[in-house]
């Protein structure tokens, strides 16, 4: 085809560098006058200016309509007021709650007379007096007089701060008259109970059109917080009568911000209803993984990017809502780095992922036991590959490595070979839950367990060594989704999942209490979910979490993506593994369960409660495969008392049993003792309790 042969080229740019990392000098007064209170923001910025400006006019074109309204308001208000000075209302109300209404009838009636005859004389004299004025000044005498009662009657009708009015029963939509008047805005907290009965906002940037849509920042009442706007936005976006998705809050942070400073949005329809936009690396010839992967929009059609090194993404969500989609989208930016070596487990067995053949150094799409064997070799090689990183790091001098950290240079250094490594695994819920038996270092573990083990590991030492780990699964439950190894997965991604427990096993605990809970989007929003990037990472600036509709990326534009992915390898002479042909080998494949080591994590280890970590090292150091370790000969080994190691052992998990063992001279008899399997389960507890406390 004529468009693989055409290879886009990097645009030429041409600038100078600047370290901006380096305090950067910034005028005095300048300074000042974007921080001052006093210079209006409309001078500080230009959006705001425009608004004002916008305003102005507006205000100018009304300015006459409200004043007739203004007017009339006086003109009702003056005759209400009349119409009860002149019947002497206060006088009869009285009368009749003190039930004399029948002893002043007659003073009542004379004042009434008395006060019609006032206001005859009045009108009277203001009319001959108007006739005079008119008979010497002409025309413009009258002019004069209809032009201070008009003044009066509209500051008589004008109105005042705070009361708007009065309320018609049924107001009409509410939708966008906030931009205009702000009291609305202050209701619409107040009803949403935001703020309390006798507080108010404060304006920090009046309305303006922003996209398609509209912005406002507001500073709420002291002690009330921007938090807990977010988290009770469905109330706010009912008060303001708007559906949920189509209201942004967020909290300004950082130096302009504070923790009670607001920042929303209300877009003017469905954000999400529009076509969905397709990626831009489609236009790119080649990505560089170290940069973060263009991932999707939020609903203000901002850009949001995804880091990829040094974190890895969890993605979760019922089937059919976009999650073979979204992980897609971050394996497309690291096929487009020709430096980037790619392992693709594919346990939907669909095609796809197909596309990711030419490409991957392993590759696989299937879900049957063997498929989970390989991955199992994957894992294992990846967590020595780890290791052998990490050691030869230890070698390399400082400034190639810095810290124990692969950089962007040594992950394009091909002597070093230490290339950015991905994993994905769609579905990943299959090998987590299978339970084929394999033996580890003498004991024997479902292949579901030892792939969660695997995971973990290297989840949490991978990223350091330029490990990335994408995981997508259907089912985000706590059961197939080791608690251990979600702690570790620093960026999540939640599509719609059934309720709020699933959301929060994939977003991380208590986020709908915090305002972000994926049970809530609507189903026919496809590849709409919420984003909590890896906070090391910083992938929202400074957000928790941020709901963002993926890229849209059908297949054929993937393949065309791993087409140039494939070029790109081919000319860079990267191209390895399953995309180079070799064969399978047959630790990708095994025929029957192997044995593998586990790997030894020292830091983990270094962690275990005592005594459990001194029998876990002894038992190491006598590396025999029995099943039963006698209490006796832990005792004497470790040098501690008895019943107090008992007491111990119980504490975390592990109980002495009776055990039959044939002693030298052939005769059986019954020990106290525990099981290996039974430390061991103990140990693996401990392990993943200490990775959940640690992080
Ligand atoms: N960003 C997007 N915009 C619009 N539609 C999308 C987007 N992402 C995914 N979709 C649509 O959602 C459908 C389902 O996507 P996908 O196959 O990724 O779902 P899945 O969650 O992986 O499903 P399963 O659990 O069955 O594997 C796709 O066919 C696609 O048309």
């Amino acid at each position: 085809m004529a468009d693989d042969a055409l290879v886009k080229a990097d645009p030429i740019l041409d600038g100078e560098l600047v370290d901006d990392t380096l305090p950067q000098p910034r005028k005095r007064f300048e300074s000042w006058w974007l921080r001052s209170r006093w210079v209006p923001t409309w001078f500080k910025d230009r959006n705001q200016a425009r608004q004002a400006a916008k305003d102005f006019v507006a205000g100018v074109v009304r300015s006459p309509f409200r004043c007739l309204g203004a007017v009339a308001r006086g003109l009702v208000a003056a005759a209400r007021w009349w119409r009860a000075w002149v019947t002497v209302r206060d006088f009869r109300e009285a009368a009749e709650q003190s039930e004399k209404l029948a002893d002043k009838f007659a003073d009542i009636r004379a004042l009434t007379l008395f006060r019609w005859k006032v206001t005859g004389a009045v009108v009277a004299g203001a009319a001959s007096v108007t006739l005079m004025a008119h008979l010497v000044y002409g025309i413009v005498a009258l002019w004069v007089v209809a032009g201070a009662l008009a003044v009066a009657l509209a500051a008589l009708g004008r109105r005042r701060e705070g009361s708007p009015g009065r309320k018609a029963v049924l107001a009409g939509p509410r939708t966008l008259r906030w931009t205009m008047d702000p009291q609305v805005l202050v209701d619409a907290f107040r009803d949403a109970k935001l703020v309390g009965k006798d507080e108010t906002l404060r304006l920090v940037e009046r309305a303006t059109r922003m996209g398609d849509g509209w912005a406002i920042t507001v500073d709420l009442p002291a002690t009330r917080k921007a938090a807990d706007v977010i988290k009770n936005r469905e109330a706010l976006a009912s008060a303001l009568a708007v559906d949920e998705v189509q209201l942004i809050v967020e909290r300004v942070r950082g130096n302009g911000g504070h923790a009670g400073r607001v920042a929303m949005w209300v877009a003017d329809e469905d954000p999400y209803a529009s076509a969905p936009r397709r990626t831009p690396l489609l236009d790119a010839a080649r990505w560089d993984a170290w940069r973060p992967v263009p991932f999707g929009r939020d609903a203000r059609d901002r850009r949001v990017d995804l880091p990829l090194v040094w974190t890895s993404l969890l993605v979760g969500a019922i089937p059919r809502q976009g999650k073979t989609f979204a992980a897609r989208l971050a394996a497309a930016g690291l096929v487009l780095d020709p430096f980037t070596r790619l392992y693709v487990a594919d346990f939907k067995a669909g095609k796809d992922w197909d596309a990711a053949g030419r490409v991957a150094h392993r590759f696989m799409s299937g879900d049957e036991p063997e498929h989970v064997l390989a991955l199992v070799g994957w894992l294992v090689e990846l967590v020595s590959e780890v290791q052998g990183r990490f050691r030869r790091m230890r070698e390399l001098d400082d400034e190639t490595c810095p810290e124990s950290k692969v950089t962007p240079a040594m992950s394009r250094d091909r002597a070093l070979d230490m290339p950015i490594t991905a994993i994905f695994v769609d579905e990943v819920q299959v090998p987590l839950e299978d339970r084929t038996p394999v033996k580890v270092e003498g004991k024997t573990l479902t292949a579901g367990e030892y792939v969660g083990e695997l995971l973990t590991w290297l989840a949490k030492k991978g990223p350091a060594a330029g490990i990335v780990l994408v995981l997508a699964t259907q089912r985000p439950d706590s059961k197939t989704i080791p608690s251990g190894l979600r702690a570790v997965l620093g960026s999540r991604f939640a599509l719609r999942v059934m309720d709020w427990r699933d959301s929060n096993i994939v977003l991380g605990e208590q986020m709908n209490t915090r305002g972000y809970d994926s049970s809530r989007l609507l189903a026919s929003h496809k590849g709409v979910g919420i984003l909590r990037p890896d906070g090391d990472a910083q992938a929202g600036g400074d957000v928790l979490a941020l709901t963002v509709r993926t890229y849209y990326m059908p297949n054929e534009d993937w393949q065309t993506i791993c087409r140039r992915g494939r070029e790109l390898r081919e000319a860079e002479g990267t191209l390895t593994g399953h995309a180079a042909g070799a064969s399978m080998p047959e630790l990708e494949m095994p025929a029957a369960p192997q044995i593998v080591a586990a790997p030894r994590d020292d830091a983990v280890q270094e962690r275990l409660p005592e005594p459990l970590r001194a029998v876990v090292e002894y038992l190491e150091d006598v590396a025999d495969d029995r099943e039963f370790v006698p209490t006796s000969e832990l005792t004497a080994a470790l040098g501690v008392e008895a019943k107090t190691f008992a007491a111990q052992m119980s504490e975390l998990g592990c109980r002495p049993t009776r055990y039959r063992l044939t002693g030298d001279d052939g005769r059986t008899r019954q020990v106290r003792g525990y099981l290996i399997a039974e430390i061991d389960q103990a140990r693996r507890e401990a392990a993943s309790f200490g990775v959940k406390g640690a992080s």
